[in-house]
């Protein structure tokens, strides 16, 4: 059905030559050294683009939020779609500062968000409650997919050079966990954090919660679609639909924390090669989100202790891409007629 191209190795090779050529003692750049790599061979340039970057802010509601898993109420996510709207939250003010365009797409925030500004595919008014009955429909997850992989694309042909996908929905860390739980097999006591701030009793409530979830549903990690539909959520779908509209063309993504990085796992059981095109951005302070990069086999960028979402520390991670491929247009010890070692 997704038609994801392989990395291409032989352009990664030439870069990798080209830059060992240039003039500084080989391997200093460290990791930018790799990342250019990675770029190159994403994108099949030998001197990759990154900007501008795009940022997709997906937002829905979960049924789970019932049960008392997060420190906010459920309104919070309509409210904030349009703080992202007046330009308010912290994804948006990282947005601007690295050039970024930036879209919030509603997919199924429970009420009627007013007035313009956003795109309107809600799918569902929310998800149902796992812990009674399957958070949506198969087609319902479908959809959501499909909705999160139009936007993509639309952005894409509007010519972004880097994928950002963010999100916002209350309880949503709830949904990731279980998510993650179902297909790590891990216990679910390693995979549950605080969320937006939650009390420590609260925590054990929200694993409890999830265990039961799980005991309901029994999940079977193979399937997706499956996943998604009995756990949820509807913006982790779209993320996942997202990812692979870029890897299609390309367009390397730079992942967020905790909930993005479950959605790229969901994403790899839509298509695995969908995690060539995958770069962490940084690493957050959910404790699942270790467990979430060490399945996808990604080290991130940075850690600054953050604990958003939005795509908040992908956005601050991206000028390391930027340097990345700045690093390319240094002098090679031959134009700079710059003596080379010997060992
Ligand atoms: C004002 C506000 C802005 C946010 N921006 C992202 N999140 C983050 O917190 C939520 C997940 O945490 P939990 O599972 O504990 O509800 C998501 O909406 C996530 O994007 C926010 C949360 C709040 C309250
Ligand atoms: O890392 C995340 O994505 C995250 C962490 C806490 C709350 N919301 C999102």
């Amino acid at each position: 059905m997704y038609n994801i191209p392989a990395l291409n190795k032989q352009i990664g090779n030439e870069v990798s030559s080209y830059i060992d050529q240039l003039t500084k003692p080989a391997g200093s750049l460290g990791r930018l050294e790799q990342l250019a790599i990675a770029l190159a061979e994403m994108t099949e340039a030998h001197f990759p683009v990154v900007t501008p970057p795009g940022v997709l802010v997906f937002a829905a509601d979960h049924g789970v939020t019932k049960e008392g898993v997060s420190a906010f109420p459920q309104e919070v996510t309509a409210q904030m779609v349009l703080n992202f709207v007046n330009g308010g939250a912290a994804i948006n003010v990282f947005s601007e500062q690295i050039g970024a365009s930036f879209a919030v797409i509603d997919v199924g925030v429970a009420t009627d968000i007013p007035g313009e500004g956003f795109v309107q595919k809600k799918v569902k008014y929310g998800t149902n409650n796992f812990c009674e009955q399957e958070a949506m429909t198969r087609d319902e997850a479908n959809q959501a997919v499909t909705a999160g992989y139009e936007q993509a694309k639309a952005m894409i042909q509007q010519g972004i050079r880097c994928l950002i996908v963010g999100e916002m929905g209350i309880g949503n860390t709830t949904t990731a966990s279980a998510l993650l739980a179902a297909i790590s097999n891990k216990s679910v006591e390693l995979l549950v954090g605080k969320g937006t701030g939650i009390a420590e009793e609260t925590v054990l409530h929200k694993r409890t919660v999830i265990e039961r979830a799980l005991a309901l549903h029994q999940p079977d990690a193979s399937d997706p679609i499956g996943l998604l539909s009995k756990i949820g959520g509807l913006e982790i779908a779209a993320m996942a639909g997202a990812m692979i509209a870029a890897a299609e063309v390309r367009v390397p993504i730079l992942l967020d924390g905790f909930i993005c990085t479950v959605a790229a796992l969901v994403a790899e059981r839509l298509h695995p090669r969908v995690v060539d095109y995958m770069i962490a951005g940084h690493r957050s302070q959910e404790p699942g989100h270790r467990v979430a990069l060490e399945l996808l086999g990604k080290e991130p960028l940075i850690d600054l202790k953050m604990r958003l979402g939005e795509g908040s520390g992908a956005a601050v991670a991206f000028p390391i891409l930027q340097s990345a491929v700045t690093m390319l247009k240094m002098a090679t010890f031959a134009s700079a007629q710059v003596s080379q070692g010997g060992e």
